[in-house]
């Protein structure tokens, strides 16, 4: 895909391309998942690609409103194709990745048409889904408010039922509860999903989901009663600037009530509450949802980053040899492998864990459908879980590759800010990142406490049925070679995590309440949280090394990858590896001895493994990451485009400069 892109030009790569010791087409199935993956993503990034409509190389250059509007267009345009081409849904969804542009149509799709699928009655979903589907409707999904995010429970607005006319009054009772954030209902959703509190018959029964007309159908303008604007610009040029995140006042706005969502509970035309029997945490299930799609965003958005630094990295020459030889390609430095490759090996476990989750999201819908809620706690601290720990360290990661590409990785056209801009909210959005991990940790202290009264933990806590082993377990890690084998770092991994959590029960234990106690050990218990998700990441990737995978040498990469994502994270973590036990320091710098050798392994396979993600040059965005490795040319041409260029001699010189020349000039001439 990428070598079509590049049209035939020189490849400045060439070179790092043929060291590669593994078949690259193979390494992108087992990156894409299957044969038909790569083809079908591979279609939907050419057609992107070569269509002027979807271009992006000036994006960052354009004012709010340019942006804003541009958006419009690149959707409006997508959908145009998507409905031409008669494009599947997996094939409409790649298309809306490539083009790369946060849009209304992201929350259109991914939340405001799941949580109807989730929470609507089989009525609702016909009737809503039908117009959704056909995009007759634009949806958002209005949780958040001004006052109150994480805390769901907290929301402000409410919902009250009026049985005389048979409606819901739809109101904002303070400034605090105006909607706020919901990207695309600034200037674009004709409808939304909102979340209230349930008033009727004079009680309060806590948030529901009601479907509520905005703006009307004809000239967009808003309904009555309802007060609604754009939240304001975000960080950075570009970037989440192309979202219109909203603000929204409700003023009694009414709704038929059969505008509530009634799959969870239903209010009766008398006014009477009741509740279905299923679990009222499926109020949440869009989060749960959309959590696990950002586990497999956060891989891409690493990956991009990863692609950019090491091919910017193999291009790029700094300082000679003492001899006088040729100048050394900065991938070559040992602190570059060590800083990059750590993130090269995150990639492909976060892709990994990620296909992994979408699996067992899976899994728990069809259990849901057939009334099993038994896994939707384990769902739930996976989802956040690995929503957390992926997107924290692609925003960092993508933070150091800017570093790793020195002053020219600052540049707009590296691709770099933008990248960061865009994937620094996924620490927030879907739930703040520690939040999310104090839902994950309070999972933990419950399994514990089970397993400490004789239940077999499953799943991802079965782990802790071990318990007596792991608890007083030394790692039998004698050797630098010792560490290549997966069941020594799995173990260390599985004690490492369970002793943290149960340290954690201990301390709690002891606390005059068990919430005073969870509270005080928060921060201890984020860290256990962590712990226990990183243990999944890795026995992920150990899983998939244990799968059919084709291709020459491809395994054996893999398996390099695969160890120094572990490596790695004992030798960040040695603090917790030490301090509970696990390992001596001994075998911690056996350890990193292991990891260095690792490093020079992947070395020459290094710009073959991140070809293996089939970036197109459009997809990337980056003057640095360019597949034939002309960085030069491309910098120098990208920097021509910016306005300040338009005009040799700069708007402002009259006013501003030349007079302040001249009279410095007649000053120095006294
Ligand atoms: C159509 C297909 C499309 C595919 C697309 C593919 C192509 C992709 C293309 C482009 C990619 C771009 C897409 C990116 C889109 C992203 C857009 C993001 C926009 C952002 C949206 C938002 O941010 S929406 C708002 C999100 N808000 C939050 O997340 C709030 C966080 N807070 C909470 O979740 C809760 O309040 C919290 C869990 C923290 C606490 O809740 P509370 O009720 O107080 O609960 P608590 O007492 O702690 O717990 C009670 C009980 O419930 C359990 N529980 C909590 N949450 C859940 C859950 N979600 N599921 C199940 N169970 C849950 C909890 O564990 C407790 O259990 P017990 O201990 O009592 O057993
Ligand atoms: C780009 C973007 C897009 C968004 N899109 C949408 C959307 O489409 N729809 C929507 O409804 N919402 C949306 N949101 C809102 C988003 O879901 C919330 O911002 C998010 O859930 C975090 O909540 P908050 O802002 O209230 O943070 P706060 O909870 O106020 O967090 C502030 C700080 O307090 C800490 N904190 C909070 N509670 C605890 C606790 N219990 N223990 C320890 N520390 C705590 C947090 O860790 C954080 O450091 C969006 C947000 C962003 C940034």
């Amino acid at each position: 895909m990428a070598a079509a892109d590049w049209g035939g030009k020189a490849d400045h790569l060439a070179g790092e391309r043929a060291t590669a010791q593994f078949d690259v087409d193979g390494m992108k199935v087992a990156w894409a998942g299957s044969r038909h993956a790569v083809e079908v993503a591979d279609r939907m990034a050419c057609l992107v690609a070569s269509d002027p409509v979807f271009r992006k190389d000036t994006r960052t250059m354009l004012s709010r409103k340019e942006l804003f509007k541009d958006t419009l267009k690149k959707a409006a345009h997508a959908w145009k194709r998507t409905v031409e081409l008669h494009l599947t849904e997996e094939e409409a969804n790649l298309l809306r990745l490539y083009i790369d542009q946060p849009g209304y149509v992201d929350l259109h799709w991914v939340m405001f048409v799941p949580a109807i699928k989730g929470q609507g009655t089989e009525e609702q979903q016909k009737k809503w889904l039908t117009m959704a589907y056909k995009f007759q409707i634009i949806g958002t999904y209005a949780q958040t408010e001004l006052g109150h995010g994480s805390n769901v429970q907290g929301l402000e607005t409410t919902a009250t039922f009026d049985p005389s006319t048979d409606e819901f009054i739809m109101h904002s009772p303070t400034l605090t509860s105006s909607k706020w954030w919901p990207g695309g209902l600034g200037k674009t959703s004709t409808h939304a999903v909102v979340y209230a509190r349930l008033i009727t018959e004079g009680k309060d029964y806590g948030i529901h989901g009601f479907i509520m007309q905005l703006r009307s159908l004809d000239d967009h303008s808003p309904l009555p009663g309802i007060t609604i604007g754009d939240i304001g610009g975000k960080f950075g040029s570009g970037a989440y600037n192309s979202m219109d995140n909203g603000v929204m006042r409700l003023d009694h706005v009414r709704i038929p009530r059969d505008q509530m969502l009634m799959r969870l509970a239903q209010v009766t035309r008398e006014g009477k509450y009741v509740h279905s029997d299923v679990p009222k945490q499926l109020l949440y299930g869009t989060m749960v949802y959309v959590r696990q799609t950002i586990v497999a965003d956060a891989s891409r958005a690493l990956s991009r980053a990863v692609c950019i630094a090491v091919r910017y990295g193999a291009i790029r020459k700094q300082f000679g040899s003492k001899a006088g030889g040729p100048e050394t390609q900065v991938l070559n430095y040992k602190t570059q492998q060590s800083r990059l490759f750590p993130f090269l090996a995150s990639a492909y476990a976060f892709r990994f864990v990620g296909q992994w989750l979408k699996w067992l999201y899976t899994d728990v819908t069809q259990k849901l459908e057939s009334k099993d809620f038994s896994t939707l706690p384990e769902a739930h601290a996976c989802t956040a879980g690995l929503k957390s720990v992926t997107t924290s360290a692609t925003a960092d990661a993508i933070e150091e590759c800017q570093k790793l590409c020195g002053g020219h990785g600052y540049l707009n056209s590296s691709g770099l800010p933008e990248l960061f801009a865009v994937n620094l909210p996924a620490c927030t959005y879907e739930g703040d990142n520690v939040v999310l991990l104090l839902q994950v940790a309070r999972f933990l202290m419950k399994t514990v406490s089970q397993v400490a009264s004789g239940k077999q933990p499953v799943g991802t806590t079965a782990y802790m049925g071990n318990i007596q082993h792991l608890m007083q377990c030394k790692s039998v890690v004698n050797t630098v070679e010792d560490w290549l084998n997966p069941a020594a770092i799995k173990e260390v991994f599985e004690a490492r995590a369970l002793r943290m959590a149960v340290n954690c029960a201990q301390n709690i234990s002891k606390a005059p309440s068990q919430e005073e106690g969870f509270s005080e050990l928060s921060p201890d218990l984020v860290e256990a949280a962590v712990a226990h998700v990183q243990l999944i990441i890795v026995t992920k990737f150990i899983e998939k090394l244990q799968e059919d995978i084709l291709g020459h040498g491809v395994k054996e990469q893999l398996q390099k990858l695969c160890g120094i994502y572990a490596l790695h994270l004992i030798h960040k973590h040695l603090g917790d590896f030490l301090s509970t036990g696990c390992v001596t320091a001994r075998q911690g710098s056996l350890a990193n001895e292991r990891l260095g050798k690792l490093y020079a392994q992947v070395r020459p396979n290094a710009v073959a493994l991140v070809d293996a993600f089939d970036y197109t040059d459009h997809y990337l965005g980056s003057a640095l990451g360019r597949y034939d490795g002309d960085v030069y040319s491309a910098l120098y041409k990208e920097a021509w485009k910016d306005p300040l260029n338009e005009t040799v001699v700069p708007d402002g010189y009259q006013e501003h400069l030349r007079p302040l020349l001249k009279q410095q000039l007649k000053l120095s001439r006294l």
